[in-house]
């Protein structure tokens, strides 16, 4: 382990970058990306496929190491640990849920037996403390009645509540699941994404989603959206009472300005201005202006464009 730069954070990606190279071709799967991300959240990493978010994933599992950049996850240098402390990095930090739920599970297992295997294969629960870390988390995830059956009678949905409980067996303090209700129905999706919720408030278990699921957003506090390997916008969701009595769901949408300045402008505001090459900026006593124009400036005479402008970065909107 090596002290990162801000221990405050479980997660700290800053600047990372991880170019592939195959048959002489370059992709930059991650270019530059800053993620910050506090012990015991449960944020879901949206984008379009290709955007670099699985790329992500499997850097923060410790299955693939950045090109370039920082990453400390829990207190670990993921750049710079040796074979043996990726193994105790993957046993004590990392959970992982596939998204094909039969690679999770042993089908020659039943439900318990799987959720056992992670202690037995690491020897870190003798057989009186499994059996009732086993029991434990089956009631968590609601499939006791799945103890002795294999994957094969399970649902989707019992299938990957069972892989979750493994994920979780051995106490982790993360876990990162990719595309965990890719293959499901959207009651079933509902009912797995309140589980991982479930998992995360009960054992304050990092929880890091990736998902092109638009439901997840109403299962998580924090979204991230990923665009060309580096996060540009996110949405934060808290409840609120108003003054009639009633709770209601408030999303915030901000856009992610980097250490270095550079922020994206979502897609559809470039598009509605016609914003392209190169804009003008205005900086304003608490908002910066963004102005389509491609003309260079020729001085103090040349009257300022009215809007079309964007103010950065900053938009409000109510969900109830
Ligand atoms: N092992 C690899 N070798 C070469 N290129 C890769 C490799 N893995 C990913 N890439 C490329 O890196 C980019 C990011 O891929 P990644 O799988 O991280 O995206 P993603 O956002 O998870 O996409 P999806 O939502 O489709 O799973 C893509 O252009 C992809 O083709």
């Amino acid at each position: 382990m090596t002290t990162p730069p801000d221990a405050d954070a479980e997660i700290l990606c800053e600047d990372l970058i991880r170019v592939y190279v195959t048959e002489g071709v370059e992709v930059q799967a991650l270019q530059g990306l800053d993620l910050r991300v506090e012990r015991g959240d449960l944020v879901a990493l949206v984008g379009a496929s290709g955007s670099g978010k699985s790329t992500l994933l499997t850097i923060l599992s410790g299955l693939d190491r950045p090109t370039a950049g920082t990453a400390f996850v829990a207190g670990w240098d993921v750049l710079r640990m040796t074979g043996a402390q990726r193994r105790a990095y993957r046993r004590d930090v990392v959970g992982f849920a596939w998204q094909q739920t039969a690679r999770n599970l042993l089908p020659y297992l039943t439900a318990a037996e799987n959720v056992a295997l992670p202690m037995v294969a690491t020897r870190t629960a003798r057989l009186r403390e499994r059996t009732a870390r086993v029991d434990e988390l089956l009631e968590v995830m609601g499939v006791t009645h799945c103890r002795d059956r294999r994957p094969a009678e399970l649902s989707g949905g019992e299938q990957q509540r069972v892989a979750i409980a493994t994920a979780v067996a051995n106490r982790p303090r993360g876990r990162r699941a990719d595309e965990p209700t890719g293959e499901l129905d959207e009651e079933t999706s509902a009912d797995v994404l309140e589980a991982i919720r479930h998992v995360n408030e009960t054992f304050g278990t990092t929880t890091l989603i990736v998902t092109h699921d638009p439901l997840v957003a109403d299962h998580v506090r924090r979204t991230v959206q990923i665009r060309d390997g580096r996060t540009s916008r996110e949405t934060l969701r808290r409840t609120a009472v108003g003054e009639d009595g009633h709770a209601r769901l408030h999303a915030e949408e901000f856009t992610v300005i980097d250490r270095a300045g550079r922020l994206q402008l979502p897609t559809e505001y470039v598009e509605q201005l016609g914003l392209r090459d190169r804009v003008r900026l205005g900086l304003e006593p608490d908002h910066v202006r963004v102005h389509a124009g491609t003309t260079p400036s020729t001085g103090a005479a040349e009257a300022p464009q009215e809007p079309p402008a964007t103010q950065a970065p900053q938009a409000s909107q109510e969900e109830s």
